[in-house]
C-alpha cells in the first residue's frame, strides 16, 4: 500500500486515536502506569478492564508512542505518556477532558458549521454550548474543572508580569476562579474582581477560602453582553473572546471600553494564530472553537483590527509555553 493511501487512512481514522486515549484516560491507566511498568492482567485487574480489550487499545497508544512495552511485556509511560497523567506538570489530562463527551459528540454535526460559518451545538444539542452547560450541571462542573486544570499552562507569562503598580484585577469570564486564585496569591497587594455567570461564580467560594485570599475577593455573577464590574486596573479574558464571533468578542470588548478608567489595561490571554496556514494544534483548535461554539483563533492583525474597532490599541504581545498575552489599552 502506497505511503499516501496509509497516511490518508490514518487521517480519516483519527479519531478513534484520540477516543481511545479519551477511554485510557477514563479507567485510569496513565495514572496507574505512573509508579511502575505493568504486565497487562495486573493492569487490566487493577483499573477494571477486560485484558484482551486493554491489550488491543494499547497496542494503538504503542503505535502512537504514548505508552512502550518492554521485552518481559510489560507495559510503561513513554515521556509522551506521562503528559496524561492526572498529576504531572504540565498534565494534558484536563484536555482530554474537555474535548470528549458533548465536545466530540458535536463533530458529527460539523458539515453544518461549513456550510453556515456557525456553531454545530445547537444542531446536535437544541441549544448554545453555554446555554446547555448552564442547564447541565454535572458537563458544567467537568467543563470548569477542565478550565481550571489548564490554567497552570496558561498562566505562566501572566504571573511573571510586573503587577506592582496595580490594585484591582477584574477576571473577566474567570470561572470558579483557578486563575485569580493563583494570581493573588503569587501578589500579596493584588485584590480581584471574579465575574462570570451566576450559576459558575456559584461554585467559586469555597476555593477562595481554601487558599485563604477571600477577603481581597469580590465575586459578581452576570453577564458579559451585558455589563462587567467597573473599578479594575485590569481586566483578564483568559480564554473568551476565542469562545465568540467577532459581532460577540465586539460586544465583549464593548462592555470592557465601558468599565474600563482611561488608565487600565486589557491583558487578554489567548492564542496567536500564525499567519500562514499550519497543521499547528491551534489550527485545530481554531476548528474546533467553530464548531463547539461558532468562535474563532485570531491572527495578530486580527487581533489588532477586533481590538481598534471596540475602542482599544494593542500594546504588546507576550509569548509563553501554550498561550500569550495580548495586552491593550482604551483609546
Ligand atoms: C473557555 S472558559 C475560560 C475560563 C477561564 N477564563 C479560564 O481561562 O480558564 C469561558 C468562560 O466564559 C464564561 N462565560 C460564557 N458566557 C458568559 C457570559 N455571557 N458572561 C460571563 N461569562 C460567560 C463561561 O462560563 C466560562 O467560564
Amino acid at each position: 500500500m502506497s505511503d499516501v493511501n496509509h497516511r490518508v487512512r490514518k487521517q480519516i481514522m483519527g479519531y478513534i486515536v484520540s477516543q481511545s486515549i479519551s477511554a485510557v484516560c477514563e479507567l485510569g491507566v496513565p495514572d496507574r502506569l505512573a509508579d511502575s511498568a505493568c504486565l497487562l492482567a495486573d493492569l487490566a485487574a487493577s483499573v477494571g478492564a477486560d485484558a484482551d480489550a486493554l491489550g488491543r487499545f494499547l497496542r494503538v497508544l504503542v503505535a502512537e508512542g504514548l505508552i512502550a512495552e518492554g521485552s518481559g511485556g510489560r507495559f510503561a509511560l513513554t515521556e509522551a505518556g506521562e503528559l496524561l497523567r492526572a498529576d504531572t506538570p504540565g498534565s494534558l489530562r484536563h484536555l482530554v477532558g474537555l474535548m470528549s463527551n458533548e465536545a466530540y459528540l458535536v463533530w458529527g454535526h460539523a458539515a453544518h458549521s461549513i456550510r453556515t460559518g456557525k456553531e454545530s451545538f445547537s444542531s446536535a444539542f437544541g441549544k448554545p454550548y453555554f446555554e446547555w452547560l448552564s442547564e447541565n450541571p454535572s458537563a458544567a462542573d467537568e467543563f470548569a474543572r477542565g478550565q481550571a486544570g489548564l490554567v497552570e499552562l496558561r498562566l505562566l507569562p501572566l504571573l511573571e508580569h510586573d503587577w506592582s503598580d496595580v490594585g484591582t484585577v477584574v477576571d473577566v469570564g474567570g470561572g470558579t476562579g483557578a486563575l485569580i486564585t493563583r494570581l493573588l496569591d503569587r501578589h500579596a497587594h493584588l485584590r480581584g474582581i471574579l465575574f462570570d455567570l451566576p450559576h459558575v461564580v456559584a461554585e467559586a467560594p469555597s476555593g477562595f477560602r481554601s487558599a485563604g485570599i477571600g477577603e481581597r475577593t469580590t465575586v459578581v455573577g452576570g453577564s458579559f453582553f451585558d455589563d462587567v464590574p467597573c473599578d479594575g486596573d485590569v481586566y483578564v479574558l483568559s480564554q473568551i473572546l476565542h469562545d465568540w464571533d467577532d459581532a460577540s468578542a465586539g460586544k465583549i470588548l464593548g462592555s470592557c471600553r465601558q468599565a474600563i478608567p482611561p488608565s487600565g489595561r486589557l491583558m487578554i490571554v489567548e492564542q496567536v494564530l500564525p499567519e500562514a496556514a499550519t497543521t499547528h494544534p491551534m489550527a485545530l483548535l481554531d476548528l474546533h472553537m467553530l464548531v463547539l461554539l461558532g468562535g474563532r483563533e485570531r491572527t495578530i492583525t486580527e487581533w489588532r483590527r477586533l481590538l481598534a474597532d471596540h475602542g482599544f490599541t494593542l500594546d504588546s504581545i507576550t509569548h509563553g509555553p501554550r498561550s500569550s498575552v495580548i495586552e491593550a489599552v482604551p483609546v
